[in-house]
């Protein structure tokens, strides 16, 4: 469990993180999703005691990091992938991170395995890593330690699809085991397939959370059928509004759920069902990006925290 509160740091005159409060549950892949330069670094920072909060306070397991005796034990950590020592070779650097946190020797060549690192690979220096590869160390250096709590800053970063799909499925285990994942991205799309729980951040502050399905559902949904134009009456006989798009698709105002059922109890089997385009949480992430653009001291005015549980 990770638990802030309140959490503010100040630069200056300049304020990074303003006011941030959320819980990251057991069990569960919390997605921290905000455009450049949001404060989704600032905040995991202050999370493993590097940074010091201005106002507010930050938890892992019910304590603050430099409480934690063993802290790799419990909680494995990923901020910068590049960050490692470009001199050493992969399984140096797990060898190191397995005697600090007091590990034996066979944890290295387990982990390696677990994030699909060959023997080869380990034995090169980092400095000849792709960034994927050093993704996959630094991977592995978090979860060494077999931790109940991950914190990975953009994990994503350089992995290509079929990488994304691996850390999905690990995180997912990882998560289904009970353990607690935060992980950021500054992409939808990433943080949509892997995440149940969202926090969006922008310009410092925290503009909407909820589970995935609440966050998505609160928009329009689009739905492809064998029979658009049967769907859209069944849709409307149900009281819910329907609109025939150009590529032969419906919109609709109801939720994914309710379009599914409606479908099924129509017997009409559908090829697509997805948040549109261009409506809740996607719209919101594009205002809160082109507006964290224009101007990075300014709140994220006009956009519509009422999505999902907004803060
Ligand atoms: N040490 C610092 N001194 C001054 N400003 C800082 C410092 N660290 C971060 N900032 C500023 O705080 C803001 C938030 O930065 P942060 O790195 O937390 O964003 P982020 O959401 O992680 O972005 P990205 O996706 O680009 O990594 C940025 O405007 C950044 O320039």
């Amino acid at each position: 469990m990770i638990q802030i509160d309140a959490l503010s740091k100040r630069y200056g005159g300049f304020t990074a993180v303003d006011n941030v409060t959320f819980t990251a549950e057991p069990g569960r892949v919390t997605g921290f999703l905000g455009p450049n330069g949001a404060g989704k670094s600032t905040t995991m920072r202050i999370l493993v005691g590097l940074t010091d909060p201005t106002t507010g306070s930050a938890h892992l397991l019910g304590r603050h990091f430099s409480q934690l005796p063993n802290p790799g034990r419990e909680v494995g950590v990923l901020l910068d992938a590049s960050a490692q020592h470009g001199g050493r070779t992969g399984r140096e650097i797990l060898t190191l991170a397995a005697r600090t946190m007091g590990l034996p020797k066979s944890s290295v060549a387990e982990t390696l395995d677990r994030v699909s690192l060959t023997e080869e690979e380990a034995g090169r220096r980092v400095r000849n890593y792709s960034l994927g590869m050093r993704q996959r160390l630094g991977i592995a250096t978090a979860l060494i330690g077999d931790p109940e709590v991950l914190i990975l800053d953009e994990p994503a970063n350089g992995l290509d699809p079929a990488g994304i799909r691996w850390m999905r499925d690990l995180l997912r285990g990882f998560a289904d085991d009970g353990g607690t994942v935060l992980l950021s991205s500054h992409l939808l799309h990433e943080i949509e397939v892997i995440a149940d729980d969202i926090v969006v951040i922008g310009n410092g502050r925290i503009v909407a959370q909820g589970t995935k399905q609440e966050l998505l559902a609160s928009g329009e949904a689009y739905a492809r059928a064998g029979d658009p134009a049967e769907l859209g009456r069944a849709l409307q006989r149900a009281g819910h509004n329907a609109e025939l798009t150009t590529e032969g698709a419906v919109r609709t105002a109801a939720d994914l759920a309710t379009v599914g059922q409606i479908a099924f109890d129509a017997g009409l089997v559908l090829t697509e069902l997805r948040a549109a385009d261009g409506s809740g949480l996607e719209e919101m992430f594009l205002q809160l990006t082109a507006e964290t653009q224009r101007d990075h001291l300014d709140s994220p005015e006009g956009l519509d925290s009422s999505k999902g549980k907004a803060a």
